[in-house]
């Protein structure tokens, strides 16, 4: 296995009111390629705040994150967001699909930004995609027109059109029941076979044992809190 991601002494201080609140105390971690890594911790403790910097949708206070032994911090904003959209996923408990657009058009909506791809082959994509999730019949469907968990396999399918070498989820079976909950499970655990890495963020127990590694925040009660 070879190292994607490395996190070196991070963590996130927010100003709320006048005082500085630690959201994430100091922390340092690697994940490597092909694991599925599961992040735990009771509410506050400062799992999203975590999956936020790794996945340069944020910026530490302190300490440096690299992908692939890039510092994400020594990026300019269009390196970042070049680099999110070709090599991230992304997979929140909220679908975020667009209300206007049909499922076929959502999902190839990661080809609107970067490098430009012929449209025969973003629709070819997509369709398949769209068929692995079990989502065949309703590819010309607007969202709003969906069930929740069928909303949540068009997710995955857009975060991983552009065949994303890490996925980061944030409770992504959160608001589904566990039929539709296992279905989501089982699809990133397919992922993780066919060598895509994934850090989840999950509450619920039976997501999490298709981690392949957890890592259980504490919460933060002092600024020297501590993670195990
Ligand atoms: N933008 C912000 N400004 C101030 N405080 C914040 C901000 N974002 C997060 N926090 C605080 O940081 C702490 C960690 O938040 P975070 O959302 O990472 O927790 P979490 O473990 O994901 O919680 P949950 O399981 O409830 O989603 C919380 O106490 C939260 O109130």
């Amino acid at each position: 296995m070879s190292v994607l991601l490395e996190a070196v002494n991070i963590s996130r201080s927010f100003i709320s009111g006048d005082s500085p609140c630690l959201a994430l105390a100091p922390l340092s971690l690697v994940v490597e390629k092909g694991e599925f890594l599961v992040v735990t911790g009771r509410s506050g403790a400062g799992k999203s705040t975590l999956l936020h910097l790794l996945s340069g949708l944020d910026l530490p206070s302190q300490g440096e994150i690299f992908f692939k032994n890039r510092s994400l911090s020594r990026m300019n904003e269009m390196e970042i967001a070049r680099l999110r959209n070709s090599s991230f996923g992304f997979i929140f408990q909220t679908p975020h699909l667009l209300s206007d657009r049909t499922i076929l058009e959502n999902v190839a909506m990661p080809f609107s930004y970067g490098e430009p791809v012929a449209h025969g082959t973003v629709d070819k994509r997509c369709r398949e995609l769209l068929a692995y999730a079990g989502l065949e019949e309703l590819i010309h469907r607007f969202p709003g027109t969906l069930s929740g968990g069928e909303m949540q396999r068009v997710v995955f399918a857009r975060a991983l059109v552009r065949e994303p070498e890490i996925i980061f989820a944030d409770e992504p079976t959160g608001s589904l029941d566990g039929g539709n909950s296992r279905k989501i499970m089982e699809l990133l655990a397919r992922q993780v076979n066919k060598g895509c890495t994934v850090v989840m963020v999950s509450h619920d127990p039976e997501a999490g044992s298709f981690g392949t590694r957890t890592l259980h925040l504490e919460k933060v009660e002092s600024a020297e809190g501590v993670h195990s």
